[in-house]
């Protein structure tokens, strides 16, 4: 299954700001036919993307008009600024309103099965089942385990993993030959410090794609082990996170959302399934081959499994070694601020 843009209808959570958001932005602005749906909890920000990512796609497209002096596509697309209304997807929505427009939003807490399983069924009702599904809802609280509430613990739970694995479910009911994209992490391949309530969960999901692409021969399955990005996520968990998350995970510079959805995008049209999006992921990833990697998922998996074998030979140890000294001296550290 190739993955192009163009003449998709493309389901995307997570859509309301960040990576999902931006995904959504390149799918309006690079093509002419994909039909695009926007999920996350809050339907206030989902209007408000919708209408961002018109309104920044118009202004594009009224910049090169000028550059033109195209005149009258200039007062066309002024018009088109002003009435912006974010189209919603549910049970009355008409098929009329569907073949006019591009992107649309479905408000849906999709931690909840119930929620999950009524989301495809107006899908199916609107004839809009979806041809590429990207789970990109999630977020992480970094702090010491301790420290976290029994909110946050089950939150975590939910944005991370159960978002991902109602909304598998129900691809593999309902749509087996879809190409699924799930967003784990790079901590999936490194639990450290901080990070108690979001890696076990990113782990899962890596967990769950291995037995998926075995049970859904008709769908393509990619997961995506991103790096640090900007995004609205990434700059409130900076608040709360640890300084030793922050020293350990120092080599993983943030790239903007942008960047982190070209490189993604680049690497599935590729034909790569097994995505990292920084040097440092890859390199991590390497070091995890293990079972399930052994195929040409990944960019140069012979490779990452001499130097994954190497390395973890040679310079696992060290590193380790130095990193289980960083935390003992944090803690010591802390200890006595107290
Ligand atoms: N930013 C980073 O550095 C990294 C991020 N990642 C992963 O990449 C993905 C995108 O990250 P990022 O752009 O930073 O995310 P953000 O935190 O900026 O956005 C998260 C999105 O998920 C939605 N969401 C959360 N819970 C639910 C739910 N129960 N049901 C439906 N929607 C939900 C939110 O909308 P709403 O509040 O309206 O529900 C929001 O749109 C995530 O899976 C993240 O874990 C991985 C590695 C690094
Ligand atoms: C020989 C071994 C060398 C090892 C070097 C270790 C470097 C670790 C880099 C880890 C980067 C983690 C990014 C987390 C992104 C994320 O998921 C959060 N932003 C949550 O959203």
């Amino acid at each position: 299954m190739r993955y192009i843009l163009e003449d998709q209808i493309t389901l995307i959570t997570g859509g309301s700001q960040g990576l999902g958001k931006q995904f959504a932005q390149k799918y309006y602005q690079e093509t002419i036919n994909s039909k695009i749906i926007i999920i996350s909890r809050s339907e206030n920000k989902l209007r408000k993307a919708v209408t961002d990512i018109i309104l920044t796609a118009t202004n594009r497209k009224k910049e090169e008009a000028l550059l033109e002096n195209d005149e009258q596509t200039v007062h066309l697309l002024e018009d088109t600024r002003n009435d912006i209304d974010p189209i919603i997807i549910n049970e009355h929505t008409l098929h009329s309103t569907i073949a006019d427009h591009r992107l649309f939003y479905m408000p849906c807490d999709l931690s909840d099965y119930e929620s999950v399983a009524g989301l495809f069924q107006t899908l199916t009702m609107v004839n809009m089942l979806p041809t590429q599904v990207l789970s990109c809802a999630g977020g992480s609280t970094p702090k010491l385990f301790k420290d976290l509430s029994g909110y946050e613990l089950e939150s975590g739970v939910r944005m991370n993993y159960l978002t991902a694995l109602y909304l598998s479910h129900q691809v593999a009911k309902v749509i087996p030959n879809c190409h699924l994209i799930l967003f784990s992490s790079v901590t999936a391949f490194f639990p450290f410090i901080g990070y108690s309530q979001y890696a076990p969960l990113k782990v899962s999901l890596k967990a769950l794609v291995g037995i998926l692409r075995h049970e859904l021969p008709h769908a393509r399955i990619s997961c995506v082990f991103p790096g640090n990005f900007q995004s609205e996520g990434f700059e409130l968990e900076e608040i709360s996170k640890p300084d030793i998350t922050k020293t350990i995970e120092g080599p993983s510079y943030p790239i903007s959302c942008e960047e982190c959805c070209d490189k993604i995008v680049w690497w599935l049209e590729m034909g790569y399934d097994d995505i990292t999006t920084d040097f440092i992921g890859w390199f991590l990833m390497s070091l995890d081959m293990g079972l399930n990697k052994h195929n040409n998922r990944s960019f140069l998996w012979i490779c990452q499994l001499v130097i994954g074998t190497l390395a973890n030979l040679i310079i696992v140890p060290i590193y380790m070694l130095i990193c289980t000294l960083q935390i003992k001296l944090w803690h010591s550290r802390q200890s006595h601020e107290e």
